[in-house]
């Protein structure tokens, strides 16, 4: 089967709202029906997408303004049609209002029939007509209803940030938050360094940016980019990973002789960073339940020129002393987390999670990092990170580690990056222009240093 631009973003965002299914996972899904779009299309595309799910809340508020037919009442494809003309209308400059008016009413036409269609037409016309007239809730008066609808965060989300952050700080968050993040891509110093990478990518035309913490970071400026078409790709000069996920493995320093252990390794990212920090020696466990993940972790080991690493498919719970023959020098716990920090990337995740995902994953965070302490050599590092900021995902987890195991002490971070932190990595989207991280380093105390 084979879709336009429009159908095709349709078909994405009604995957994405099925609650299981990533917006990572409708994308790879569709890329086959997607094959026949020209660049242009594919990130045109790629725009609607992201900007209907970052914006879901204030294009739900105009429609509501200007429909008869409530929300709740709406059939799921006519509601997202609507959201997607309204996206184009609102925020996208480059498509004219007749094109996102006409495109919009044969999209619902071929689906639902001409009276739906005259009811998506309605709607868009007095959009463009009277949106002058919408009373937007302001920040100064309604900073929750300001939150919740201009920045399109969830009432739930929105009520916890406002209690812990100042209300330029949150505003600031909420606006970066629904911007298009760089493209960020580690040098692989197995092959080249980052200043040379550099070089080849701006003579190439492309404007860059050094990350500013990572000693291995280049952001692309620009939207639309072609990862496997920038320079060096085939050769594996790179991999994408942001600046945040740089530092974890950074913050990790792992050293060429070491023994370490990627408990929740994925698809690599930290995995493939840490092997490059020791040179390509020493010795990397890559573990996971997913064996998906840990073969194409394989196969992007071998673009990347990363020697061999140890892939393991397990449950981090229920290994046991014999899976692990020996102890490690490092080990890492990347573990599964609400998403909660990597919004900006991920938009779909705001609208699927809930404050009870925050205690199931912050249980679940606990059991991981406390098995994965049995394995770490007396004197040796664990490294405990998740991309949320949500203090019963970050501190809390942490803190109930520490109270339980008085052979590990939390070593601070202000000795690896100088960063204004003290005691953890914290990275935010808002002034960092990275993706939310936590990360303690827990390091476990020899019988001699114990007394
Ligand atoms: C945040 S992701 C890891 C991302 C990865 N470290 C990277 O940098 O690309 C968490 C991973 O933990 C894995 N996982 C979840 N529960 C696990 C368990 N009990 N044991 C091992 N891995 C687990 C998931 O399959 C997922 O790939």
């Amino acid at each position: 089967m084979t879709w336009d631009t429009r159908q095709a973003a349709l078909e994405i965002l009604l995957q994405t709202d099925q609650k299981h299914a990533t917006l990572d996972r409708a994308l790879d899904a569709v890329s086959p029906n997607l094959a026949h779009l020209s660049q242009p299309d594919k990130n045109l595309c790629h725009a609607i997408v992201f900007g209907v799910l970052r914006h879901r809340n204030f294009l739900d508020f105009i429609i509501q303004s200007f429909s008869k037919i409530p929300l709740t009442r709406m059939d799921l494809p006519v509601l997202t049609v609507l959201r997607m003309g309204l996206f184009q209308l609102r925020f996208l400059d480059r498509v004219p209002d007749f094109a996102a008016i006409d495109t919009s009413v044969n999209l619902i036409k071929n689906r639902n029939g001409k009276k739906t269609a005259g009811f998506v037409n309605g709607v868009l016309r007095n959009t463009v007509r009277q949106f002058h007239t919408l009373n937007l809730p302001d920040p100064h008066t309604d900073l929750l209803g300001h939150i919740t609808i201009v920045h399109s965060i969830p009432e739930w989300l929105a009520e916890r940030w406002l209690a812990r952050y100042g209300n330029e700080q949150i505003l600031e968050l909420c606006r970066t938050i629904n911007q298009v993040p760089p493209l960020t891509l580690r040098a692989n110093t197995l092959k080249t360094t980052r200043s040379e990478l550099n070089d080849i990518l701006t003579a190439a035309g492309f404007d860059t940016r050094l990350t500013s913490l990572s000693p291995h970071g280049i952001s692309v400026m620009g939207s639309g980019i072609r990862i496997e078409a920038l320079p060096g790709f085939d050769q594996g000069l790179f991999a994408v990973q942001d600046e945040a996920a740089q530092l974890v493995s950074l913050m990790l320093d792992p050293q060429p002789h070491h023994i370490v252990l990627d408990a929740c390794a994925g698809l690599g990212g930290k995995t493939l960073h840490m092997a490059q920090i020791m040179g390509g020696q020493g010795k990397i466990t890559a573990m996971d339940t997913d064996p998906g993940k840990l073969a194409l972790l394989t196969a992007e080991a071998h673009r990347l020129g990363a020697g061999e690493i140890q892939t393991l498919t397990l449950d981090l719970m229920k290994a046991g002393q014999t899976d692990f023959p020996q102890y490690f020098d490092r080990v890492l716990v990347d573990a599964p987390c609400t998403g909660l920090g990597v919004l900006r990337r991920n938009p779909d995740t705001k609208w699927k999670r809930s404050f009870q995902d925050i205690l199931r994953m912050a249980g679940q965070q606990k059991k991981l990092l406390n098995a994965a302490a049995n394995r770490v050599k007396p004197g040796g590092i664990l490294l405990y990170a998740v991309c949320s900021g949500e203090p019963e995902e970050n501190e809390h987890v942490v803190t109930a580690f520490l109270k339980k195991r008085k052979d590990y002490v939390l070593e601070p971070v202000m000795d690896c990056f100088g960063l204004p932190m003290d005691r953890y990595l914290t990275t935010f989207p808002n002034g960092m222009d990275m993706d939310g991280f936590f990360a303690a380093r827990l390091k476990r105390l020899t019988p001699e240093t114990r007394s």
